[in-house]
């Protein structure tokens, strides 16, 4: 028998039962479900990564949807229980759903929700962040700053890269990566190379566009280059920045082989998940190469580091913070819970799940429809007309 978890409880009285393992910020996203009669569960207990068993007991023995979170275990167990307890929506409160069996979701006719575009520029930001901190020092300079090692301006101190004129390697160039991009590219006039599956033609017209607009202001114009081979920009790029999903293609895509093939002094940063790189093998890498900088946001084996990472001055690490920004984790919120209530009153699901703006307009009701199911072609779920 489980044990019993402890929640806040919003409209007692509402026809559909949504659990959220997590308090989460704003509260646009409580009033949705309430409008839309759901009793509002939000689970409260303080550890901070809910085991399957705490999750089987917070949705009992009646619940139509839940709301989770990437930390969560979302396998058959899940996604059965849920199942048992009638429910038919669950939601990452994420735009990655590597902690989801989709497959099991599937098996028990359970939609799929994630959370895309709206954190797209908050969590470029944080990429762009990472590569100004690492390319200038900035963390290693604040520690001897306040070590009270500074003793005076000196020629050599903290010299780190100028990006201009460098050139930026991104490795999946969707949403976030193209973001990105954008960023590095008109910020700091860097060249791209890119590598992605799939040819992201509006990045290209972009750097054309900006290359254009430069030379004609009598400037060095900015270039890009589509990669044949994720090894080339790995040759090529000053700073490489990596934007794929996490999945079996993508799992340790950096390992020692590909670490060898980067420059010296380049610069690798990870806004994406911990996995895509091979963390021990970064370790080694960072400790043989002095000059040689990481920016992390993601680890492998979160939330732990692997050893000897924390001691590496050559690297920055931050605790998954990409997307926090109130208005994005807000929007988060707000489109988990439409996923959730869209899928519990039979809405069709959202046409361009890179057009969610309309559902984060708070002056406006949002549109009858889930932002983004990931499964919707699998369960055969019909799509909005709007
Ligand atoms: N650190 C954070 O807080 C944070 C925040 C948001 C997203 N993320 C991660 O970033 C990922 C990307 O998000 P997005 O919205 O840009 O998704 P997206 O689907 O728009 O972009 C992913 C890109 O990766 C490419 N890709 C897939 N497999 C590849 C491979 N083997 N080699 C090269 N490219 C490959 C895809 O073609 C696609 O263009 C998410 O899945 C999530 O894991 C992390
Ligand atoms: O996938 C995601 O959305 C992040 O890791 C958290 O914002």
């Amino acid at each position: 028998m489980a044990k019993p978890v402890s929640i806040e409880v919003w409209n007692p009285n509402g026809k559909y039962r949504v659990v959220s393992t997590k308090p989460m910020p704003g509260t646009r996203w409580i009033n949705l479900l309430v409008q839309q009669d759901c009793r509002v569960e939000i689970c409260t207990e303080k550890k901070t990564i809910l085991s399957v068993e705490d999750i089987i007991a917070l949705i009992g023995n009646k619940c139509d949807g839940v709301i989770g979170q990437l930390t969560e275990d979302w396998g058959e167990t899940l996604f059965s229980a849920l199942s048992k307890a009638g429910g038919k929506a669950f939601s990452n409160m994420a735009v990655g759903y590597n902690n989801v069996d989709v497959e099991a979701a599937n098996k028990y006719g359970v939609a799929v929700g994630n959370t895309p575009g709206v954190l797209t520029e908050t969590t470029a930001e944080l990429a762009a962040s990472l590569s100004l901190a690492a390319s200038r020092r900035i963390v290693e300079a604040d520690g001897f700053m306040r070590a009270g090692l500074y003793d005076g301006w000196l020629p050599h101190l903290f010299v780190g890269n100028l990006l201009k004129g460098q050139t930026v390697g991104v490795i999946g160039a969707g949403r976030i990566g193209s973001a990105y991009a954008r960023m590095m590219i008109e910020g700091f006039k860097m060249n791209l190379i890119y590598y992605d599956l799939y040819q992201a033609t509006r990045l290209e017209k972009f750097v054309t566009a900006y290359g254009q607009f430069l030379k004609a202001s009598g400037e060095q114009p900015v270039t890009w280059k589509r990669a044949s081979s994720m090894d080339e920009v790995l040759q090529v790029a000053d700073v490489i920045s990596l934007h794929p999903i996490l999945d079996k293609t993508t799992y340790h895509l950096i390992n020692k082989e590909r670490l060898s093939k980067m420059k010296k002094e380049a610069i690798l940063i990870n806004c994406s998940r911990g996995p895509v790189v091979d963390e021990e093998a970064l370790v080694e890498h960072l400790k043989h190469n002095p000059m040689f900088r990481v920016g992390l946001d993601v680890f492998e084996d979160e939330p732990y580091m692997k050893p000897g990472l924390a001691d590496m001055k050559n690297a920055i690490v931050v605790p998954h913070i990409a997307s926090a920004s109130k208005w994005t984790r807000e929007g988060m919120a707000t489109l988990a819970a439409l996923n959730v209530v869209g899928k519990i009153k039979g809405y069709p699901t959202w046409s361009n799940p890179n057009a969610v703006e309309p559902f984060l307009d708070e002056s406006a009701s949002p549109p009858p429809a889930c932002p983004s199911i990931v499964n919707a072609k699998a369960l055969g779920l019909p799509v909005s007309k709007l």
